[in-house]
């Protein structure tokens, strides 16, 4: 049977999952949780938050279980002005972008493509810089369990934009339609494995506003995967 991966960086995220799923003990000193999704023997793992302890976590689970066949970040977001995207709505990453990374001036920041940092990938003549694309296959998947789910860039952050002005520049550097702190960290550590990886959040708060409906962001990203069946 195939295994799948989610990681999630906060237990509220995936209290939906955990009541209905069994303890199974701790990968990489992180607690986790088995069930199934779409058919598949699934592990839950809960990662802690920000892209140091996202990319421990998931490395830890890839390195114990070689089965997972797949793997998912999940969690709540901010949204950025323009995305249309409302608290409470879900929505699928179509890349995760490592927003913070590249050369800071007075004139902005210069991403990694522009200064020529490869994080990955050289050697195969497809050079991964801020952006890790997500995996087609997985996200058709996950669109026809949800139609009509809102899709673009998420924008993975050490730094949390804490004012709209702020909120605004990050959303436009990129392109991006979300704010978190753990997805492309996540679609890195998944594509130095040739991981296939996707990336589901809700929002519980426009981003740039230190308010969170944690709570609604949470049950939003967790009813868009439990749709998978
Ligand atoms: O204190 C604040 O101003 C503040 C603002 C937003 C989020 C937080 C958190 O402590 C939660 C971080 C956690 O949740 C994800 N998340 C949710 N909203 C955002 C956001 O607007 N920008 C970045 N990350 C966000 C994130 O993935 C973390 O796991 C505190």
């Amino acid at each position: 049977m195939s295994l799948w991966l989610i990681t999630v960086a906060m237990a509220p995220e995936a209290r939906l999952l955990t009541t209905r799923w069994q303890v199974a003990g701790d990968i990489g000193r992180r607690p986790c949780w088995r069930g199934s999704l779409a058919g598949r023997d699934t592990l839950l793992l809960l990662t802690g938050i920000g892209q140091v302890n996202a990319a421990q976590a998931v490395t830890a689970a890839l390195e114990a279980e070689p089965g997972i066949e797949a793997v998912f970040n999940l969690g709540c977001a901010g949204a950025f002005e323009g995305s249309g995207l409302r608290i409470g709505q879900a929505a699928l990453a179509s890349e995760v972008v490592l927003a913070d990374m590249g050369v800071q001036s007075a004139g902005g920041l210069a991403g990694l493509d522009e200064v020529d940092i490869a994080l990955a990938g050289r050697s195969t003549g497809l050079p991964v810089y801020n952006r890790i694309p997500c995996d087609l296959g997985l996200n058709e998947l996950i669109r026809r369990a949800n139609p009509g789910i809102a899709q673009g860039p998420m924008a993975t952050v050490g730094r949390i934009s804490g004012d709209a002005a702020t909120a605004l520049a990050v959303g436009r550097r990129w392109g991006a339609i979300m704010e978190e702190m753990e997805g492309a960290a996540v679609g890195l550590v998944a594509r130095w494995y040739a991981k296939p990886f996707a990336a589901l959040r809700g929002v519980s708060n426009p981003a740039g506003l230190r308010e969170l409906d944690l709570a609604a962001g949470a049950e939003a990203a967790q009813r868009a995967l439990l749709a998978l069946g």
